[in-house]
């Protein structure tokens, strides 16, 4: 694809990446992703902003044949799926400038061995004048390495956001057309890379809020010329209240611990509380952490193994501990055979989640008439609690 206009003197360069279905090695991508870049012309210099990621490098560069000059590269964040190809720019335009944070100055030369003279940093706030457009970076650190930045286009009110506001699909419209996708999408993105940042993410919502932005031009997926409404589901995802949700993870090898989470479901939705169920066999972690994002509730349901938690509840565990949900509460249930550690195990495995731990409900074996009470009794105090903290 060739370079596409966003606005007079401002385009869209970069990749779309329609194969692509697993991210750094463990983020499902079921609908592919882009790498945005973008080339900003001023009256008197040129700035491309951010790259693309290298198995793609031959699709900017080729884009870039008709560019003739380009006198700053902006590396808004020194991942390589952004700055992976600014090697090969610099290679094409030996005189080009890289502007970075001071912290993604040290990265770039770390993980891409740029020389220390082909930078020039930039504090928060600082402006780059390009002749008749000025750049403004605005530092947003963690978002969602500690280097981050992101930059505001003055006179044409647009906000490059590099991940920030992202979103992993392919597809050929360079604006947001379907609002629900976009939605999904970015609610998953954020989900898998930005939670983990939420409250220093809502101290850059923050900063962001003194700037008149009219549209946002991510590093992955569509532009919103409407940005409102990307801008309030961050609003909610980073600081709104859990919902009156409970999202139960499980895996069952014979169909006990099955048994337990239909009931436990059944009892829940009986009491008026929204379930989601992860079969962790076969789920997409994507949308598991997706689900963590609104989650009140989080109830694992996992069979003794080895004398512990079934691997695949443990992986689970490992998982909402590093994205920190804002999860409040968090219940155990399963089957065992004979005996075994599994909820110390599995309860030491979530320092990160400061939840308040309801009764774990374990049973040997297929579970009988007394293990269906204890059920509904925890069911019982998942309700009550959900009401007492008005999660609507
Ligand atoms: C490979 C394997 C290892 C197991 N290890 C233990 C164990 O260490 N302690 C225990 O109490 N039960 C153990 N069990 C028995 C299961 O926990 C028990 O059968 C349970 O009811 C299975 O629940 P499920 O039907 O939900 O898979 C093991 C079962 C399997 C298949």
């Amino acid at each position: 694809m060739q370079k596409r206009k966003i606005m007079e003197k401002i385009h869209w360069l970069g990749a779309v990446d329609w194969d692509r279905r697993l991210f750094d090695s463990l983020i499902p991508l079921p609908d592919g992703t882009t790498y945005n870049a973008y080339l900003i012309e001023g009256s008197e210099k040129t700035a491309l902003l951010d790259t693309v990621d290298p198995p793609m490098a031959e699709v900017l560069t080729a884009q870039l044949d008709n560019v003739p000059k380009i006198d700053f590269v902006v590396s808004h964040h020194a991942e390589q799926d952004h700055s992976g190809t600014i090697p090969q720019v610099l290679e094409r335009f030996p005189q080009a400038k890289v502007v970075a944070t001071p912290k993604a100055k040290g990265m770039l030369m770390d993980i891409l061995k740029i020389p220390e003279n082909a930078f020039v940093t930039v504090q928060d706030g600082e402006t780059l004048s390009l002749g008749d457009k000025t750049l403004e970076f605005i530092h947003t650190p963690w978002v969602h390495w500690p280097e981050t930045m992101v930059t505001y286009l003055q006179e044409d009110k647009i906000l490059f956001s590099c991940d920030f506001f992202g979103s992993h699909i392919a597809t050929s419209d360079l604006f947001v057309t379907d609002q629900g996708r976009v939605h999904e999408a970015a609610k998953r993105y954020f989900a898998e890379i930005m939670m983990p940042f939420r409250n220093i993410i809502a101290k850059n919502m923050e900063k962001l809020n003194g700037y008149d932005i009219q549209m946002i031009a991510p590093s992955h997926g569509q532009i919103y010329d409407r940005p409102s409404w990307i801008m309030d589901a961050y609003q909610d995802w980073v600081a709104g209240d859990p919902h009156n949700l409970v999202v139960l993870p499980f895996v069952s090898m014979h169909g006990s611990t099955r048994k337990m989470v239909d009931h436990l479901t059944a009892a829940l939705v009986e009491r008026g509380i929204r379930v989601e169920l992860f079969n962790l066999a076969v789920t997409d972690i994507g949308k598991l952490a997706m689900a963590l994002v609104d989650a009140a509730t989080i109830v694992v349901g996992v069979p003794t193994v080895l004398a512990g938690p079934h691997p695949l509840a443990a992986y689970a565990a490992l998982l909402a501990n590093a994205l920190k949900p804002k999860v409040r509460f968090l219940s155990i249930i399963g089957s065992y055979g004979w005996g075994g550690k599994t909820v110390e195990t599995l309860a030491g495995m979530i320092p990160n989640l400061k939840v308040e731990v309801i009764d774990p409900v374990l049973c040997k074996g297929l579970p009988a008439e007394a293990d269906f009470a204890s059920l509904d009794r925890l069911a019982d105090s998942i309700a009550q609690k959900h009401k007492e903290n008005g999660f609507r």
